[in-house]
């Protein structure tokens, strides 16, 4: 187990609970796939999981350590551990680096801390390479600016960097919702390529359900902060399906 999350509270200041005695795991090397309507709390669950929210009651633990108040300083090296891929490239690549630059940051604000096993390079050149050869990107693409590239081709990108850490879980936060159906097919193929490859935990949020299944070995459904239904893929259409299961599968 990656991730173990058990009776979690949150909620915004002023605000009601948007997350409601929320409990659950991730394996190792599994995609948890997560739905549910929007405002239900899905991205504030995500980052509730990566520290970037307090949480009001409740844990979470990541390889067994609890991290809902730990210091920053020993969290460090456990963020370095847990990236999250946003929906929208563009917004997440700085518009002013070179791809190659972007894809260096994490490594270079580490400053020789980084412990990686699956990358193995004698020059940061030959890392990018690794990098861009991982997500099937050409290294020419090193020198262009994010403009200079397609919205699939910079998710790709983003995809790189989040994995240039090695790190063991992934928030996907609906990675491919900006993306034409075609790119969003070649992407969702490419995220369980690596999840296999390095041994990836993912935790997959999107409105797709098709996607979803696609991707995920469980799902996990929530309503107006709560978890409602968590199964195995195979079950979807099993009768025992929470009543609100059943109408996201209908509306597909
Ligand atoms: N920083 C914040 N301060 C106050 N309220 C917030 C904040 N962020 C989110 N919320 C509220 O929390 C609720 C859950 O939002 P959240 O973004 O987690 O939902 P979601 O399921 O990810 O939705 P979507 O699918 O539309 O992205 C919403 O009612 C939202 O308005």
């Amino acid at each position: 187990m990656i991730v173990d999350v058990q009776h979690v509270t949150k909620s915004y200041q002023g605000s009601k609970n948007i997350l409601r005695d929320v409990s659950f795991t991730v394996e190792k090397g599994e995609c948890l796939g997560l739905v549910g309507e929007s405002g239900c709390g899905k991205s504030t669950l995500a980052k509730c999981l990566l520290r970037m929210e307090p949480i009001d009651s409740g844990s979470i633990q990541f390889n067994g350590q609890a991290i809902e108040s730990l210091s920053e300083r020993k969290l460090r090296p456990i963020r370095r551990k847990m990236q999250i891929v946003f929906q929208n490239p563009t917004a997440s690549l700085n518009p002013k680096l070179k791809i190659k630059d972007s894809l260096l940051d994490p490594i270079e604000q580490l400053k020789g801390e980084a412990d990686l096993n699956y990358f193995q390079f004698t020059s940061k050149k030959d890392y990018i390479r690794q990098l861009l050869e991982v997500v099937e990107l050409p290294a020419s693409m090193a020198d262009r600016y994010p403009h200079q590239l397609s919205g699939g081709q910079r998710q790709r990108v983003t995809i790189a960097r989040a994995i240039s850490m090695e790190p063991e879980l992934i928030v996907l936060d609906e990675p491919t919702a900006s993306l034409d159906v075609i790119s969003q097919g070649v992407v969702l193929e490419l995220l369980d390529d690596l999840r296999r490859k390095l041994n990836l935990s993912y935790l997959f949020i999107s409105h797709d359900l098709a996607a979803v299944h696609q991707m995920s070995q469980r799902i996990m459904v929530m309503k107006d902060g709560e978890v409602t239904d968590l199964f195995d893929k195979e079950d979807i259409f099993s009768d025992q399906r929470h009543a609100y299961t059943k109408e996201l599968i209908s509306i597909f």
